[in-house]
């Protein structure tokens, strides 16, 4: 569980985040909305020790990341919004053996782990290839396998969804699920409300604030609001709307509420 208490951070004098309290369960699928320059990337920041708050505090499981930021990023592993600034040995397989490495795995136990991490993402046979000469999807999915590999309980995704193609969107989806499914707990931030709709719950930021906290349907159901705070409604919640529909979660489940809408 990761606890946030009056917590407010700035940087070099710019107050970034002011005052945010929100806790989020264990096995959660959490969501933070907010335009650009709402505060998302630097708190999570915080939920690793990366950043220090400047006042309040992160708990997670209890534990304080600013004073033990070793244990925390065994337990919580983020995923930064571009690659390259996770990405840094010549070869992907040294790339991902780096975490496992510094756990203390070694020999077949460090491969496995390697290759395992690399399964899950789909990439199981660019273990040798080099890291620069991949794509930005490519370097996407190995800076997952990265942070996969460390086997954290929580896992955190900062803007997935950007500059990925349709296939890369739906696999990153696709994991974010399955990781729930695994009993993970899984935070993504985005400023793309549509990208949200897997959550189960989502928190809406602006300014450094948190305005207000609510299940999908509340939030992304919700076109004032989205509008007030510069955020797109999504195209398919308008047009639910519109027909005086409740809004699904995905276009499958729109079919089938058109399908007896119809019926
Ligand atoms: N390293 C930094 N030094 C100074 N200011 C920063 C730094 N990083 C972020 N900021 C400022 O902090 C504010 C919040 O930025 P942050 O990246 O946390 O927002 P965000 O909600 O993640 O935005 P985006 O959707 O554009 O990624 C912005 O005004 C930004 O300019």
């Amino acid at each position: 569980m990761i606890e946030l208490r009056d917590l407010y951070f700035s940087y070099s004098g710019s107050e970034v985040l002011r005052g945010i309290n929100l806790a989020i369960e264990k096995g959660e699928l959490f969501g933070f909305l907010g335009p650009n320059g709402a505060g998302k990337s630097t708190l999570l920041l915080h939920f690793n020790g990366i950043l220090r708050p400047k006042k309040g505090k992160v708990l997670v499981d209890g534990l304080d990341p600013s004073k033990k930021p070793r244990e925390a990023r065994r337990k919580v592993g983020i995923v930064f919004q571009d690659p390259n600034d996770q990405l840094f040995s010549p070869t992907v397989f040294e790339d991902v053996a780096f975490g496992p490495y510094n756990l203390g795995l070694r020999g077949e136990k460090l491969r496995e782990r390697v290759l395992w991490a690399l399964r899950k993402v789909g990439m199981e046979n660019y273990a040798d290839r080099e890291t620069k000469e991949l794509s930005f999807g490519e370097k996407k999915r190995i800076a997952i396998a990265t942070v996969l590999a460390m086997k954290p309980q929580i896992i955190v995704f900062d803007e997935p969804f950007a500059n990925l193609d349709f296939r890369g969107k739906r696999l990153m989806r696709e994991l974010m699920l399955e990781l729930k499914g695994e009993g993970k707990t899984v935070i993504l931030a985005s400023h793309e409300a549509d990208y949200l709709s897997l959550c189960d719950r989502i928190a809406l930021m602006d300014r450094g604030r948190i305005i207000t906290v609510g299940t999908p349907e509340e939030i992304l159901g919700n076109p004032g609001l989205l509008r007030e705070h510069n955020l797109d409604v999504p195209p398919l919640v308008e047009l639910f709307l519109n027909l005086g529909l409740p809004v699904p979660k995905s276009v499958n489940e729109g079919v089938e509420i058109l399908r007896k809408w119809r019926a």
